[in-house]
């Protein structure tokens, strides 16, 4: 006798759709993300992306909706800004609601980690775009997160920044392998971060790649090429020049 155990994916979506007013934007969409899979969502502009990311997060109660999601319990956002609280100290953004006997040490240690650890007792309004965008990452790993939910994190970043956080995610969630849900306009990060990419195109799911480009990943290798061709093809650039 063959024992089959099911193994229930992080997330399951069934037949999502999603309406603001009388205007739909997600049409029926039907999605599986196993356990520790990072996945990168990419679209042209009002595909959906955000809609998908923030339906998974159960924000915009305004929105009509049909069908259904289900995500683990412990689930830590990340937005574009950092959203800290400017009238607490970096450590005290860290530690807030945060139930655990070493809270301090534990916001202490990841603060380390991202490489602002000089900075636990600093104000916000004092460091520069990528230190928040560090604090901001500390804040959702400290939850230990089972899904990491992430709204462009580094797109307001300068270049040279988002390539040092893009090592600095890679390197902490190797660690704990939550499942990481990626909204991103940016095809490199998404061939460099995803072990899957999903193309949205109005409201569905056009198309959904395995990327088996060997870590760690180069740009100048072929399959990263190639997969970044076919994607900003996919998206409507065009690539001869690129
Ligand atoms: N709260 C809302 N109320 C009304 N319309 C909304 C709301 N949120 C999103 N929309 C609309 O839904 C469509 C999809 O928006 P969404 O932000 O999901 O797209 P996106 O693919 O993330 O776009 P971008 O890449 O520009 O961020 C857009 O036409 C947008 O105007």
């Amino acid at each position: 006798m063959t024992l089959h155990r099911a193994i229930s994916p992080a997330v399951a979506v069934r037949r999502l759709s999603r309406a603001f007013g009388d205007r739909p934007v997600l049409h029926d969409i039907t999605l599986n993300i196993p356990s520790g899979q990072f996945v990168a969502l990419l679209g042209e502009s009002g595909s959906g992306k955000t809609t998908l990311l923030r339906a998974l997060a159960g924000l915009d109660d305004d929105a009509r909706q049909s069908g259904s999601y289900s995500v683990p319990k412990n689930v830590s956002v990340l937005f574009q800004d950092a959203r800290l609280l400017p009238w607490l100290s970096v450590i005290d953004n860290l530690t807030l609601g945060l139930r655990r006997q070493d809270a301090v040490q534990a916001a202490q240690s990841m603060l380390d980690s991202v490489g602002i650890g000089d900075k636990a007792r600093a104000y916000p309004a004092t460091l520069s775009g990528g230190q928040k965008q560090r604090a901001a990452l500390a804040r959702s790993l400290l939850r230990n997160p089972d899904l990491l939910l992430a709204d462009e994190p580094f797109g307001a970043l300068d270049a040279l920044t988002r390539l040092k956080m893009h090592d600095l995610l890679l390197r902490l969630v190797e660690r704990s392998r939550p499942t990481i849900v990626l909204v991103t306009h940016d095809v490199d990060e998404a061939v460099l971060l995803a072990d899957r990419i999903l193309v949205l195109r109005d409201g569905v799911i056009a198309e959904d790649h395995r990327v088996t480009v060997p870590h760690p990943r180069r740009p100048s290798h072929p399959d990263f090429e190639d997969l970044r061709r076919r994607l900003l093809r996919s998206l409507g650039v065009e690539t001869e020049h690129i």
